[in-house]
């Protein structure tokens, strides 16, 4: 194989109380992206459209992730990428992550797959670390496995995949507006009280077990983050009333997704899915804000060869 055209999706990272470390994979929207074999080393990025973005391998996470992988593998050949990207840089929904994981996947795939997941989940770590100034593999650990993630450990890198239950749906609403995952880091605080980091991995116990026995009560009673949305709420306009509105209408929990600006919230089957995404879009009606929405199935394969 001398080319592979790709779909790399978003990812929604922390799922309420797991940050850094719990995330899943969307199924509407994601990246598209094609890699092709050169006769020439090194890694080219030869196309970006939908946003703008270094062309720079070492200034763009796909090419940063890429080189990282070449590095290792020491092919007898070059690689050129392009990248066609729907989802928006700083969205919340794993831009960066999307660019980082597709391209080590594909560059894996014309190779013959001397990697397995947790590797290529590494080396696109690389990418995701400049994008992000730091070392966090909630979106790509979805984005690569598919489904939900659960990030073990960093050092070694260690990933557990997590059952999705059959009628599980994600709702995702995306103010236009740009929020920098590194920003968004920064401004966190370096310490939890006790009583919190009690509450928060409860939690996170009991939204696996939930996922596990596919109790979505226990999903419901589980989607809590009690550390970090105190913090990054207020960089989301509206967001105490998109929260309240979608758990008015159904759903199973709504939070920040990622660093955002992007909320989620799941849902107990498609029908309500839809009733709650109009209900998240109705909040900016009367504002100036623009949005995107999507409603999304769980996607457990992750990145898709075309
Ligand atoms: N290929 C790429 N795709 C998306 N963002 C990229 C890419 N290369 C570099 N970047 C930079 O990474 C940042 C987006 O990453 P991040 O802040 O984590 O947003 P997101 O939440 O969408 O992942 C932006 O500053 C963007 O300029
Ligand atoms: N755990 C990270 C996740 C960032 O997700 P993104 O989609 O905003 O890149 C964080 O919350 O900083």
């Amino acid at each position: 194989m001398e080319e592979i055209k790709i779909f790399s999706p978003a990812t929604v990272a922390n799922v309420a109380c797991g940050f850094d470390v719990l995330g899943f994979c969307l199924d509407t929207i994601g990246d598209h992206m094609v890699v092709r074999k050169t006769l020439e080393k090194g890694i080219k990025i030869t196309e970006i459209e939908g946003f703008d973005l270094p062309f720079e391998a070492t200034e763009n996470v796909a090419g940063v992730s890429a080189l990282a992988l070449i590095e290792d593998a020491k092919p007898n050949c070059g690689f050129e990428i392009e990248i066609y990207k729907n989802i928006k840089p700083g969205s919340g929904i794993g831009s960066s992550s999307a660019s980082a994981s597709g391209s080590v996947f594909a560059i894996n795939e014309l190779l013959g797959k001397p990697y397995n997941k947790t590797q290529l989940t590494y080396f696109a770590m690389q990418g995701e670390k400049m994008a992000s100034q730091s070392e966090h593999a909630d979106n790509l650990a979805p984005g690569i496995f598919g489904g939900f993630t659960l990030v073990k450990s960093i050092n070694p890198l260690e990933i557990l995949e997590l059952p999705t239950p059959k009628d599980l749906y994600a709702v995702i609403v995306h103010p236009q507006i740009e929020i920098k995952t590194s920003e968004a880091r920064a401004m966190l605080p370096n310490n939890v009280p006790l009583i919190d980091a009690i509450i928060q991995w409860a939690n996170v116990g009991s939204f696996v077990h939930a996922l596990h026995t596919s109790n979505y009560g226990l999903i419901q009673r589980s989607l809590q983050d009690i550390v970090i949305e105190p913090y990054r709420k207020r960089l989301i306009p509206h967001f105490s009333q998109v929260k309240s509105e979608s758990m008015k209408a159904g759903a199973l929990g709504c939070a920040i997704s990622g660093s955002g600006p992007s909320m989620f919230a799941l849902s107990h089957g498609l029908e309500n899915a839809k009733k709650i995404e109009l209900a998240m879009k109705k909040v900016y009606s009367n504002t100036q804000i623009d949005l995107e929405t999507y409603v999304s199935k769980i996607n457990t394969k992750g990145i898709k060869i075309l």
